[in-house]
């Protein structure tokens, strides 16, 4: 295209957005500098862990990212799009249709079925009911979650954290974002969880961004970042 026409840069296609990009963020509550400058990319395919210790500010790095808290200054790119002066209602869209979020213990409904858990996500990213549903079905059997039972408060403790995970993917979001999607399971569920989450980024062209203690999570990462001080910094291996 010759130099200096006004033609419009073609929009990229999805596929080539960064999921997560943060540039220059900082965050101050009660007077502590909880993040300073922070820089972190987190690309299609791949897998970043965060840890510091506890209070380092950790779920606060995760609600900047999903426009639950507003940083002080700095940059946050969500599938492409700048987050940090969206109005609350664009935010919500992009946090039910680009983000899936796992969280420790789940937070699911206990008294619905796991398959209205999922598809309750799916409803309120905009999915008709008949698509909503079909895809639940769909993710918890991929998930191996059993579509029979009555309430989801009956599942054992994997199966939930499962269930979970099913319900982050209903809208097949670019970014996927798990805060201690482990801390609550015991060893053997512990791995299973864990093998399930890395391998979506590969399987489903997501990108995960983890914050945990659990330094098995930590060696699994392509990416592993440590907060402290305020300081996100790679941590090379
Ligand atoms: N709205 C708020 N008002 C005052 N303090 C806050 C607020 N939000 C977070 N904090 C404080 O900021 C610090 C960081 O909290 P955060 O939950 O992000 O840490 P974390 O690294 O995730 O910790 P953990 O590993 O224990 O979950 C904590 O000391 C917390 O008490």
């Amino acid at each position: 295209m010759p130099h200096g026409t006004d033609a419009p840069t073609p929009r990229r296609t999805s596929a080539e957005e960064v999921p997560l990009r943060l540039s220059g963020v900082s965050y101050t509550v009660a007077g502590r500098l909880l993040l300073d400058e922070a820089e972190l990319s987190a690309r299609r395919g791949t897998s970043t862990v965060v840890t510091g210790s506890s209070g380092s500010g950790k779920s606060t790095l995760l609600a900047c990212v999903m426009g639950l808290a507003a940083p002080d200054s700095g940059s946050i790119r969500v599938a492409g799009r700048e987050i940090t002066r969206m109005r609350r209602r664009e935010m919500a869209a992009v946090r039910s249709r680009d983000i899936g979020m796992v969280f420790q213990d789940g937070e699911l409904l206990p008294e619905l079925t796991p398959v209205d858990n999922v598809a309750l996500a799916g409803l309120l990213a905009g999915l008709g009911a008949e698509e909503a549903v079909q895809r639940a079905r769909a993710l918890l059997a991929d998930l191996d979650v059993t579509t029979a039972a009555e309430s989801t408060g009956e599942l054992s403790g994997g199966e939930h954290q499962r269930t979970a995970v099913a319900r982050a993917l209903i809208t097949e979001p670019s970014l996927l974002l798990a805060d201690e999607p482990t801390g609550a399971l015991d060893p053997d569920n512990r791995d299973k969880v864990a093998d399930l989450l890395f391998a979506l980024p590969a399987q489903r062209g997501c990108a995960l961004v983890v914050v945990t203690h659990d330094r098995d999570l930590s060696e699994r990462s392509d990416h592993l970042f440590h907060l402290r001080g305020g300081r996100l910094s790679e941590v090379g291996r």
